[in-house]
């Protein structure tokens, strides 16, 4: 099988194209191929298929073999994939994904390199049972959460996949290890949960840590940052736009109040490109 090593912001992906649906195995294939000493290693494995809706359409496994709803990392790379191998003729491009449906990209393009690529990730969804979250509301802003006896206040939001976003004095230091895998599997959490940590350094920038649900620590989590922006206006803690700095750098994120819509503006990058037997 041909694969493209990609990656946004560290955040890496073992990108393929060509198969006309998702592969019946593929949450074993992301499994092993996702492994970073058995396999080729990465955060997720992620297909690039035909779509009636869109250009294309990206379906994304995690590296545990579950299948992800949207991934804004991964929307990037698959968009610098398709206009690099001129399989689009626009730098305006539609990706569907089953979390969002039809998503509007945008790459900017210089010298025809792909310098950054923004992605129209649709409108938050906020009300509980649809994030999903065990709390019947129409959001879950503030509310506290316990796990191993510690209790932590937090707000949730889905941008086609779950996240849950807890303020700490310092996201930079915060133990991610101790307390990610406890707050992904938490009941409240009917299938599970990304769980951003984030500091507030000002009204539009924003320090932010991510123990990725079926990923573990990742580098960078584009619907992770995308949570974080919304929870923190909805908080008054930000402006509806600012710069969500990540351990594998930034995101320009913002929450446009004429159509309620989530714009993310990053990077995409190539590591390499190869062939493995799967
Ligand atoms: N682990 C996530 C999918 C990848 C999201 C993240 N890598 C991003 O860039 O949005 C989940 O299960 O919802």
């Amino acid at each position: 099988m041909e694969f493209t090593k990609m990656h946004g912001l560290g955040n890496d992906f073992i990108v393929v194209y060509g198969e006309q649906e998702l592969p019946a195995n593929a949450p074993e294939l992301a499994i092993a191929l996702c492994n970073r000493f058995f396999g080729i290693g990465a955060d997720g494995l992620v297909y690039i298929l035909p779509s009636e809706r869109g250009d294309y359409m990206m379906r994304i496994m995690n590296s545990d073999g579950s299948e992800a709803e949207q991934c804004g990392n991964a929307i990037r790379c698959v968009s610098k994939y398709v206009y690099d191998r001129g399989l689009v003729s626009s730098e305006q491009i539609v990706i569907e994904t089953i979390g969002a449906g039809e998503q509007k990209v945008t790459l900017k393009v210089n010298d025809g390199v792909v310098e950054t690529v923004t992605v129209d990730m649709g409108e938050p969804v906020l009300a509980g049972l649809q994030i999903p979250v065990a709390i019947d509301a129409e959001s879950v802003l503030d509310q506290t959460i316990e796990a191993d006896g510690r209790e932590f206040r937090f707000t949730a939001v889905s941008m086609g996949n779950p996240h849950c976003v807890i303020y700490v004095d310092d996201a930079v230091t915060f133990d991610l290890a101790a307390w990610g895998p406890k707050l992904e599997v938490h009941p409240l959490f009917p299938r599970k949960v990304n769980v951003e940590f984030a500091t507030v350094r000002s009204r539009s920038h924003v320090d932010m840590r991510v123990w990725e649900r079926g990923a573990g620590p990742t580098l960078a989590c584009g619907t992770g940052a995308c949570a974080t922006l919304v929870s923190s206006v909805l908080n008054g803690l930000t402006d509806r736009a600012a710069k969500i700095s990540l351990k594998g750098g930034d995101l320009e994120i913002e929450w446009n109040e004429a159509d309620n819509h989530v714009y993310m503006t990053g990077p995409a990058e190539v590591v390499y490109t190869g062939t493995v037997s799967i």
